[in-house]
């Protein structure tokens, strides 16, 4: 049924990362129908804008340009005080394309004498929705979760930088939370609710 509000009953994740697709397919339960992009292709578009909002609405455009479907993109990564917001919007690159343990690695490095007092960080998310290719008129919704750098990786959970990201109010890192509780907190949670408060789903 096509929703009457929204015009769209299917939706396709424009991202090809499995961990992020868990997580926003959790958030969204069966508010809507939801495909993924992998179904249409393995192609990662380049995130050449300078802004996480930027790189999500290419993103968007580009899954709703092969899907025919409405998309909603998610850019995200980690903002790191002492690195004057680095990595970023580069943060799936830090490690120039070698992987999140290797993006882990070079961070702890990049932190290795750095005092807990300034080793401050947020996790950053930003969501566009494009009802198709050409929308002039984006949903865009952001979100942050305050939080710092371990001097070491702790849990299993998630994905990316999770081990290396402390929750204060959680008292554990970012990776021993689980999937429940960090679908509730995270820069992701945050920004998934004004999401579905915008769309009255
Ligand atoms: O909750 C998170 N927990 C841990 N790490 C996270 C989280 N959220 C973003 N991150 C990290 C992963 C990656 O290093 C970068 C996102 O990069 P970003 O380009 O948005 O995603 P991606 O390339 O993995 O997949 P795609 O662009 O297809 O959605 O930030
Ligand atoms: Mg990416």
């Amino acid at each position: 049924m096509t929703d009457p509000v929204n015009g769209f009953k299917e939706l396709v994740l424009a991202s090809h990362n499995a961990g992020k697709l868990k997580e926003l397919q959790a958030m969204l339960g069966d508010a809507v129908r939801v495909r993924s992009i992998g179904e249409f292709s393995q192609v990662e578009p380049e995130e050449t804008g300078l802004s996480f909002v930027e790189n999500a609405i290419l993103k968007a455009r580009n899954a709703a340009r092969i899907s025919g479907l409405p998309a909603l993109a998610d850019d995200s990564g980690l903002a790191v005080d002492y690195l004057g917001g680095a990595p970023g919007i580069y943060s799936a690159r830090y490690a120039d394309g070698k992987g999140d343990a290797a993006n882990n690695a070079k961070l702890l490095d990049a932190l290795k004498d750095v005092p807990d007092a300034q080793r401050g960080a947020q996790f950053v998310c930003a969501l566009a929705l494009v009802r198709h290719a050409d929308d002039p008129l984006p949903i865009l919704c952001e979100g942050l979760w305050h939080g710092s750098i371990l001097h070491e990786a702790r849990g299993e959970h998630g994905f990316g930088y999770d081990p290396l990201f402390w929750v204060p109010e959680s008292g554990c890192s970012s990776a021993e939370l689980p999937a429940e509780q960090k679908n509730r907190l995270s820069h992701r949670a945050r920004a998934m609710a004004l999401f579905k408060q915008r769309l009255g789903l």
